[in-house]
């Protein structure tokens, strides 16, 4: 399997001392939709910056397409697609317009096909009939898929995505997010950061964790949660004795919703079993019982000690 991106070591700190990526060896798979998942201030853009060569590393290496950034970017950049902190758009133009200037700053995009290679963009992000519209006029989403369109006016190997539903209402989370696992279905490498768990875990087949700087883990989205213990259920129609019981018992973060009270994941060692006859011996009637399937939320609160919503 070849890699679209590789990096060993890459590091950086900022002029201010702020250590900002943190020794990142990072491996993306061709053919994934790869999630960069943190929370806010981990590293992510700072990241993508490197890797599109934008800004320097401060040691370590980055490669983009098999060769070292930012060394190729002239070479490689043409293959890449990116989109990053929302598009720049001229407000006064119309979304038609602004791809006819994007297209134009490209030297080897032959101008007698442009309008097709425009009209052709447009459509891939649904935009076709809003294409006179002036941008200014466009909602958050319709602009986030104009700077798609802009990134897909040539063919790319690679799309480079930051935070592409930030400040999306949920029908235009729901688009780009369908934009990308059709984009993906044609072959494209698709790398996206977010800062959103259901996100990764809807979209991405592959994801890399990280937290303050560090990379966490990375691998398929499946295994990565694979290897932690889900929160307990149990479903029962006396759910505050429930709750008590499971906190004597020592449970921590005992949630109850209805007729159903979940706790963190119990300790290793705590069988399951002991847990569900506590609660029958101590006159709670329960209806179901089990461990929950373990969700990316969980893993990264296993692997940091840390809640997900941390500011770095
Ligand atoms: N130009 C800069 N100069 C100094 N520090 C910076 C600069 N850019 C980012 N940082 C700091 O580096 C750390 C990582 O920031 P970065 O923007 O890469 O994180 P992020 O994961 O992309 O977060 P967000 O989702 O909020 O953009 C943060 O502590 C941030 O304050």
């Amino acid at each position: 399997m070849t890699t679209v991106i590789e990096t060993r070591g890459l590091t950086k700190r900022y002029r201010g001392g702020q250590l900002a990526v943190d020794r990142l060896d990072l491996a993306v798979p061709a053919g994934t939709v790869f999630g960069f998942l943190g929370p806010n201030g981990s590293g992510k853009t700072t990241t993508i910056r490197m890797l599109l060569g934008l800004i320097e590393p401060t040691a370590g290496s980055a490669t983009l397409l098999g060769q070292r950034m930012p060394r190729a970017a002239r070479a490689v950049l043409p293959e890449v697609g990116a989109l990053i902190e929302g598009p720049a758009l001229y407000g006064y133009l119309s979304g038609r317009d602004n791809l006819v200037r994007y297209d134009s700053a490209d030297p080897t995009a032959d101008p007698r096909t442009r309008r097709a290679r425009v009209a052709t963009a447009l459509d891939r992000v649904g935009l076709t009939a809003a294409g006179s519209k002036k941008a200014k006029a466009y909602s958050l989403g319709m602009k986030q898929r104009l700077g798609l369109a802009a990134a897909l006016l040539r063919p790319r190997r690679l799309l480079v995505l930051d935070e592409p539903t930030n400040g999306l209402d949920p029908q235009g989370m729901r688009e780009i997010r369908t934009l990308v696992r059709e984009l993906a279905a044609d072959g494209t490498t698709v790398f996206l950061s977010s800062h959103l768990l259901d996100e990764i875990e809807q979209v991405c087949t592959h994801a890399a964790v990280m937290a303050q700087g560090r990379l966490i883990t990375q691998g398929p989205v499946a295994e990565l949660a694979a290897g932690t213990r889900g929160r307990l259920a149990v479903v029962t129609p006396d759910p505050a004795d429930a709750a008590r019981v499971l906190k004597e018992l020592g449970l921590t973060g005992v949630v109850v919703a209805e007729d159903k009270v979940s706790a963190d994941p119990p300790p290793p060692d705590a069988d399951p079993a002991d847990l569900n006859a506590a609660l029958v011996r101590a006159g709670v009637r329960v209806r179901a019982f089990g461990v929950e399937r373990a969700s990316l939320e969980d893993a990264f609160v296993a692997l940091t000690g840390e809640g997900f919503d941390v500011a770095g």
